[in-house]
């Protein structure tokens, strides 16, 4: 079959970071899914390829985390890792435009409002409304807000009645600004609190916008193809195979009433018989992790002589819970 340009087949987009302290982690993801990231052509090359998807079907754009943001508002990729900040930050209507496929477990960070520690009458929003009054009177202009999440802290800020500020747009070095007599307050992200410690400056009681970390995002404004909705589930299928078996253990023991077992492990720890119960077959269960230890006392309870509990490297469902949600809203 010929395609005419107009009909050639699209591949999937998707942006991940291509610096930062996001790229590392992306490509983890990915590889953790069996589906590494390749960059034919080293760290400049901007385009990339995903595991054994041919580039004609699946295409990795490297691109910084709050373009990626914007290229996703935009619909110009399909899928994407950023920072829910910077998804929150970069499109005003997140909920319209973009829809959260999974949280990713890494890049977690706060995005905070921040007062010199020599604020000692300070510990509250509430507390700032009063002194940004007071400080009008005194000063003559208004308290200035240090940031690059501007979009972010006007929504805050009016959230809770603040209005007497401006804000002193900041690219980098945010916390160096009241020492540098260029703004009294500071909005920016913080992990660990050391810079914000070593500025002298202190987070707000109530001062918390939004806890970050990096999720899997999804283009409601991109086209979807058949092929690229095809590409999309593989993957999705992947990532979901590979969550669920991360966060579950499978437990194996021969136990003398495994239908009543079974119940029992599932009321208690929410542990799953993916294969059915047989009497005289050893029990094999996938227990969320965290319960794996107390399951395997269940079974030796129950009459187990031996209990082996094991980790998992993927485990396909009938339910992709990544993939049907997206299906959804674009509608396929
Ligand atoms: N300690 C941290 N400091 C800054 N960003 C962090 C931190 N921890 C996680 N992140 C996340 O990393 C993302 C920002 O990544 P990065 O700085 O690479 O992108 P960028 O802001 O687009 O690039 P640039 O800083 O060059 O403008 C945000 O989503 C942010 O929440
Ligand atoms: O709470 P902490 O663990 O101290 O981390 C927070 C700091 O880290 C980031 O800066 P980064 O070093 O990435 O420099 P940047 O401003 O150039 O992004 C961020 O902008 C904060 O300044
Ligand atoms: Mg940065």
């Amino acid at each position: 079959m010929t395609h005419s340009p107009e009909t050639a087949a699209q591949p999937l987009i998707i942006a991940v970071p291509s610096k930062g302290r996001l790229q590392d982690n992306t490509h983890d993801f990915f590889a953790r899914a069996g589906l590494p990231v390749g960059r034919p052509g080293g760290a400049r090359n901007y385009r990339g390829r995903l595991g054994r998807f041919a580039a004609s079907e699946v295409e990795i754009a490297f691109l910084s985390a709050s373009e990626i943001a914007r290229e996703l508002s935009t619909g110009q990729a399909h899928l994407g890792v950023t920072g829910l900040d910077l998804v929150h930050e970069t499109i005003s209507q997140p909920e319209e435009l973009v829809h959260v496929v999974t949280p990713l477990g890494f890049g977690f960070a706060d995005v905070v409002v921040a007062a010199p520690d020599a604020w000692i009458d300070v510990s509250t929003m509430a507390d700032l409304v009063d002194v940004a009054s007071h400080f009008r009177a005194r000063n003559g202009g208004r308290l200035r807000v240090a940031t690059k999440y501007v979009a972010l802290t006007r929504a805050f800020f009016a959230q809770h009645g603040l209005s007497d500020y401006r804000i002193v747009e900041s690219a980098g070095a945010t916390e160096g600004a009241p020492a540098a007599g260029t703004a009294e307050l500071v909005v920016d992200i913080t992990t660990t609190g050391s810079t914000l410690a070593a500025n002298n400056l202190k987070v707000l009681d109530d001062g918390v916008i939004l806890k970050s970390q990096a999720h899997l995002v999804a283009s409601l404004k991109a086209e979807w193809t058949p092929a690229q909705l095809a590409a999309a589930r593989v993957i999705l299928d992947r990532i979901a195979a590979e969550e669920r078996a991360r966060s579950h253990r499978e437990i194996r023991a021969l136990v003398q009433a495994p239908e009543l077992t079974a119940r029992t492990a599932a009321e208690q720890f929410g542990a799953v018989a993916p294969f059915g119960t047989q009497v005289g077959q050893p029990l094999l269960l996938h227990c969320p992790a965290a319960r794996a230890a107390d399951c395997a006392t269940l079974l030796r309870d129950h009459g187990a002589p031996h209990v082996s509990v094991t980790t998992l490297d993927y485990v396909f469902g009938t339910h992709n819970p990544l993939y049907d949600p997206l299906a959804a809203r674009v509608g396929a």
